[in-house]
């Protein structure tokens, strides 16, 4: 066969004789990635273990991991705008929007799991539910959702109790970025920027009218009428993320109370009239459109 090359010929690649075989003494993709560790922290409680509980677990481990990684982001974000930093932190609020899309996507894996499979192995879960997901509230506290009362679930673990107390009493990225929009002469009122960062923000129409103002002109205030939309892409991107756990839940439970105690369904609704970044989304209602 002219013009077909070795490996399609036979449809095998070779191994080059460069490629390195001895790991007794290097570092390998295994060592380097701790892969022993991970690898062997899948620990199914159903008795006997029950063929989807593999799924489960995996998948709330991977969304650790990418929550793990959009904190980190995140608080960078944070510290970056504090710096008058923009751009970079843009940069990593770019990434944790590339996350947010794959946490929301992984909830179609977890979709295959049928009512009948998990009422099988549910009963094992006892009382956990991912309303302890430390990183989780975490992250919320970080886009502003505060909530001290969300402290106590985690007193039993005082590092995590520790990281979202030091979280809570933080400026959230919202705080962050109106102190920077002030900083560079926008008229943020004042009691936002000296407001109790522990609680969440709550509606000003003062500063939609600051922000109308960016809107409306966006020509002229490009780089911050950016930054609000990306602000906007990443509340979005969290509430899909809440969407598609409550359709999971509701098709999975039903109208069923929760592990964890809560009324299930109903709870997590209410999470979905929550918002970080009130003043970006009823500018949308503000913005004038000409006459004709
Ligand atoms: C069949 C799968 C799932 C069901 C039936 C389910 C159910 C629930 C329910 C009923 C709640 C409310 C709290 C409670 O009373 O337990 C909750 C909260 C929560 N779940 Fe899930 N969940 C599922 C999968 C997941 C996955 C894969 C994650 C990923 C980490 C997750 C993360 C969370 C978080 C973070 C909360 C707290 C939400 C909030 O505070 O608004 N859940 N879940
Ligand atoms: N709250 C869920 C249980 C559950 O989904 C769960 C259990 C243990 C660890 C994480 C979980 N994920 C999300 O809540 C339920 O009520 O069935």
């Amino acid at each position: 066969m002219t013009g077909v090359s070795e490996t399609s010929r036979r449809n095998t690649r070779d191994i080059e004789s460069g490629i390195h075989t001895d790991f007794s003494r290097e570092m390998s993709y295994g060592s380097y990635l701790a892969l022993d560790e991970l690898l062997s922290a899948q620990h199914p409680v159903s008795d006997p273990e029950h063929h989807d509980e593999l799924l489960f677990i995996i998948q709330h481990q991977t969304s650790e991991l990418w929550l793990k990684l959009v904190l980190h982001e995140l608080r960078s974000a944070a510290d970056l705008l504090a710096q008058d930093e923009m751009r970079i932190a843009l940069k990593r609020i770019a990434r944790v929007k590339h996350i947010q899309r794959t946490l929301t996507d992984q909830w179609f894996v977890l979709a295959t799991l049928t009512p009948t499979e998990y009422s099988q192995f549910r009963h094992y879960l006892g009382h956990a539910s991912g309303f302890q997901s430390w990183q989780y509230r975490a992250v919320e506290f970080m886009l502003g959702n505060k909530h001290r009362g969300m402290l106590r679930v985690h007193e039993a673990d005082p590092a995590a109790h520790a990281l979202l107390e030091e979280l809570l009493e933080a400026p959230s990225i919202y705080d962050e970025f109106l102190r920077y929009l002030a900083r560079r002469g926008y008229a943020v009122p004042q009691e936002i920027l000296e407001r109790d960062v522990s609680v969440a923000h709550v509606p000003n129409e003062e500063l939609v009218r600051v922000l109308t103002g960016i809107y409306e002109d966006a020509e002229q205030h490009w780089d911050v009428y950016e930054a609000c939309e990306e602000l906007v892409d990443l509340e979005d991107n969290f509430q899909l993320w809440r969407f598609r756990h409550l359709k999971t839940v509701q098709r999975v439970i039903g109208m069923k109370t929760g592990t964890g105690g809560s009324s299930g369904v109903g709870f997590l609704q209410r999470a979905l009239e929550l918002t970080f970044f009130p003043e970006l989304f009823s500018v949308r209602t503000s913005i004038r459109e000409p006459r004709n």
